[in-house]
């Protein structure tokens, strides 16, 4: 079986180290390169936390990366205007790519989907590998349908940079596609702190809650009358995406265009 060939971008990140111990520990991946914001002409084994094997070069441009290497998948674990430029630039050069990177609205998926499909390459943008936050998403739309009355809080690490989280913007999302739009809370509800009532999409409610000691954690609340369910899920460290990692460059192989979700390629 040939070896599936990796471009990291973002090797030094939280999540880019754990891919990098992901990819060494998977036979049929190899890594032929990472793309990082410095580091041009290093090799991937002296970037800080990576392993002492990796004889990968280091690019500090995407564009220079793609041109120089063979690659089959670019994975990118970066920053939210970052991800977008990295699948923007792989489509256009038709090499697949999985991106683990959030904070893309709908306008952006909407414009790299059309891109995707236009130059028939597969693509798949998963706002949470961890097996067990995908069977919280399905668990919160299959609820919603019986429960309508739904708030969302997502908790993350004090470093993130986009929010609501994208996995509480997919949670809402799918939630949309099986429940009505409504109006929750009492009708004359005001804010006397703005912000108060968190982030609103089609009534659902997103509160983001950003401290050191997290790592990414969401409840979804559903009130009924005389009951309350909620459905929670933790990642209490990053490993817990890696198998997510992993299968998402595997099926990006034999997939086209783009998937928004791991759900969708799941069995
Ligand atoms: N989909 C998921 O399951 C999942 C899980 C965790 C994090 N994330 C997302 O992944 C992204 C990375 O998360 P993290 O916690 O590793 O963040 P991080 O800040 O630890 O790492 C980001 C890395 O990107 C690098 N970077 C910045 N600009 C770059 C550029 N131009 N080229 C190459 N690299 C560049 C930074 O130097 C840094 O090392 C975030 O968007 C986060 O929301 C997704
Ligand atoms: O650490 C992060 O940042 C995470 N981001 C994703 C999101 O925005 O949903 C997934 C979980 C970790």
């Amino acid at each position: 079986m040939n070896k599936i060939k990796i471009i990291l971008a973002g090797p030094r990140g939280k999540m880019g180290q754990e891919a990098l111990k992901m990819i060494e520990e998977t036979q049929h991946f190899e890594l032929v390169a990472a793309v990082d914001s410095k580091n041009d002409g290093l090799q991937v084994k002296d970037l800080s936390g990576a392993p002492e094997s990796m004889e990968a070069p280091v690019y500090d441009d995407m564009e220079n990366c793609i041109q120089a290497v063979e690659a089959d998948v670019v994975v990118d674990l970066t920053r939210p205007d970052i991800g977008k430029k990295h699948l923007e630039l792989a489509l256009n050069h038709g090499i697949r790519t999985v991106i683990g990177t959030t904070g893309f609205s709908n306008d952006d998926l909407k414009r790299l989907t059309a891109l995707a499909e236009e130059k028939s390459t597969g693509a798949i943008i998963a706002p949470n590998f961890a097996i067990g936050a995908i069977l919280m998403m399905k668990f919160a739309k299959e609820a919603s349908k019986y429960l309508p009355d739904i708030e969302i809080i997502e908790k993350h690490h004090d470093q993130k940079l986009d929010a609501p989280s994208g996995t509480a913007l997919k949670t809402a999302q799918l939630i949309t596609e099986v429940r009505e739009e409504k109006s929750q809370g009492h009708p004359d509800e005001k804010e006397d702190l703005e912000g108060a009532r968190g982030a609103e999409l089609e009534g659902i409610r997103i509160h983001s809650v950003r401290l050191p000691g997290l790592v990414a954690h969401q409840e979804v609340i559903f009130g009924g009358v005389g009951q309350v369910l909620t459905i929670r899920h933790d990642s209490i460290n990053r490993t817990s995406f890696m198998p997510g990692v992993r299968l998402a460059v595997e099926s990006v192989m034999n997939i086209e265009g783009l998937v928004y979700g791991l759900e969708n390629i799941m069995e």
